[in-house]
């Protein structure tokens, strides 16, 4: 099976950052992907942008190196990449000073009426400088459109400085804030899920289900970007932005369209109607870890403080919380947010648990009822499972199995999954901002965090210990099982 793939209009991509990691990583690949689909015209540009000096060759180059590392061989289709590069191209600019920006607006203006993004891959203190230079250089036309990257503030404070300086060059529309979450697969899916199907509609809520899951582990430690992690923590860095967008899909109202406001606005209620996690509550329903040396695959990782220049960091790399949504729909249902670094396998999903029968006709001895639960994993492997309860086929008479409707996506529809950024970068261009966050989501997220992360400062104790491997401290588990509950693990 092949994707339907629409094309979008010719653009130009200015990408700050160009030269950087997640430029390579990420956003390269996912625009070569896009015009190897035939999704992306012939005469769009991308144009990257950093401080050091280079020619556009040198830049195709880079960007060549950059599929080579990045994409499977398989993947790597030379005529392709030929085309790529002659869409790539880069501008010196210095977004702290007038470096470059003459010769950007030049080159800029040999397209004036076409739809311009700029793309903001660069640590948030430059992207003051960066937008008013871009307003100040009068690159903003009606088609233009600013990508900002996390992380957005490190608290309700600061993100309201970043999105004021966004905001004081371009209004919100033209705003694109990146949740690459909203991008994956299976993330829509959830939506196409809950609003696509008449079944779940009339079980989604406190009625039928008995707890949401939302898990996002990781095997890897911090690796280059122990400058950023040390000052940020698995809080702001996963929760703040991944896992409570996650939990506001799942537990959202009907938006009344697919429209973005609509999508955001339902969002914002979920957000605001969080249970505030305050100096009572904080140690019980939230634990915070540290992974320590151990092994991983087989292989012998670091600890933290190995890894990080300060030896003493008191930062943590896994966080666990019982959250709960205080309105109608979702009052007494605990959703458990879990993410982590150096867990035992890479692994993100949501697992609803329903509730169990409420009576048993069947006699001793044909197994036990297992309650039914559906588990959308967002990677790998992404799809969807729904355990239900079935007979065991032949005639043993009524025995009882717990079985997956399996729908792998992978293995049901035969094609390659795209990454998030491939989405999500062309959306930019459609303008579509419904998979993108709000000012007022992203504010309202931080007012919920700060307290945590000020409860566990007046708390004065530090993360608890994990060895790298586990699945966090031993009191992320003691917390679910208090609640005679356990964390899912994957029985298929
Ligand atoms: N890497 C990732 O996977 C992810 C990164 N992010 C965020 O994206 C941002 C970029 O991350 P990453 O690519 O990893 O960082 P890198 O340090 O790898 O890249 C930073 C880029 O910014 C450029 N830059 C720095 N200062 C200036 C300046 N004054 N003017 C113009 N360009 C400048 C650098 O080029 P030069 O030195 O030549 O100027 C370089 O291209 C960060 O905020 C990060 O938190 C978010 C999610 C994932
Ligand atoms: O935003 C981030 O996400 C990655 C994990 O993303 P995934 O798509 O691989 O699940 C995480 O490693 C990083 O610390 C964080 O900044």
């Amino acid at each position: 099976m092949t994707y339907r793939v629409i094309p979008v209009p010719v653009f130009d991509y200015v990408v700050f950052g160009g030269t950087g990691d997640l430029a390579r990583r990420k956003l390269l690949p996912a625009l070569y992907f896009r015009l190897k689909d035939g999704q992306i015209l012939e005469g769009s540009r991308i144009i990257g942008a950093s401080r050091r000096e280079m020619t556009d060759d040198e830049y195709r180059t880079m960007t060549s190196e950059a599929l080579k590392e990045f994409l499977a061989p398989v993947d790597f289709d030379e005529a392709v990449v030929s085309r790529f590069l002659q869409m790539v191209s880069y501008v010196p600019v210095d977004a702290a000073s007038e470096g470059g920006w003459d010769e950007l607006r030049e080159r800029l203006e040999l397209e004036p009426d076409r739809i311009r993004a700029f793309y903001l891959a660069v640590g948030p203190d430059i992207f003051d400088p960066i937008c008013e230079n871009i307003g100040k250089h009068g690159l903003v036309t009606p088609q233009t459109r600013v990508v900002i990257e996390k992380p957005l503030g490190k608290d309700l404070d600061s993100a309201r400085r970043v999105n004021e300086s966004v905001g004081r060059v371009f209004s919100e529309d033209q705003i694109f804030r990146i949740d690459h979450y909203l991008g994956k697969e299976t993330v829509q899916n959830l939506m196409a899920l809950r609003f696509a199907n008449v079944l779940y509609g009339p079980v989604w809520n406190s009625a039928m289900i008995d707890h949401v899951q939302i898990t996002a582990a990781e095997t890897v430690g911090v690796g280059s970007r122990g400058d950023y992690y040390d000052h940020s923590g698995a809080l702001r860095d996963m929760v703040q932005n991944h896992l409570l967008q996650l939990l506001c899909l799942v537990a959202m109202e009907p938006p009344d369209t697919l429209d973005a406001n609509s999508v955001r606005d339902e969002k914002l209620k979920v957000l605001k109607a969080l249970r505030p996690i305050n100096d009572e509550n904080s140690s019980i329903i939230t634990v915070r870890g540290q992974y320590r040396a151990g092994i991983i695959d087989g292989k012998s990782v670091p600890g933290y403080l190995d890894e990080v220049t300060d030896h003493a960091s008191e930062t943590e790399t896994f966080v666990a919380i019982k959250a709960e949504v205080a309105n109608w729909r979702w009052a007494g249902v605990p959703f458990y947010l879990r993410t982590g670094k150096r867990l035992p396998s890479r692994m993100s999903e949501i697992v609803i648990f329903f509730k169990q029968v409420p009576h048993s006709i069947f006699p001793k001895g044909s197994g036990n009822i297992q309650a039914n639960r559906l588990v959308l994993r967002l990677q790998p492997d992404e799809g969807m499972k729904q355990w239900i309860m079935i007979k065991d086929p032949g005639p043993g008479g009524m025995r009882l199995r717990h079985v997956p409707l399996d729908m792998t996506f992978a293995e049901a529809f035969q094609v390659r999954n795209p990454d998030a950024y491939e989405r999500l970068l062309l959306d930019v261009i459609r303008g579509n901002q419904t998979l993108f966050m709000r000012r007022d989501e992203v504010e309202a997220a931080w007012k919920w965090i700060d307290p945590i992360k000020e409860c566990w400062e007046r708390s004065s104790t530090a993360p608890k210990p994990y060895t790298a491997g586990t699945w966090g401290p031993s009191s992320a588990v003691a917390m679910i099982e208090r609640d005679g509950r356990n964390w899912h693990e994957d029985i298929s």
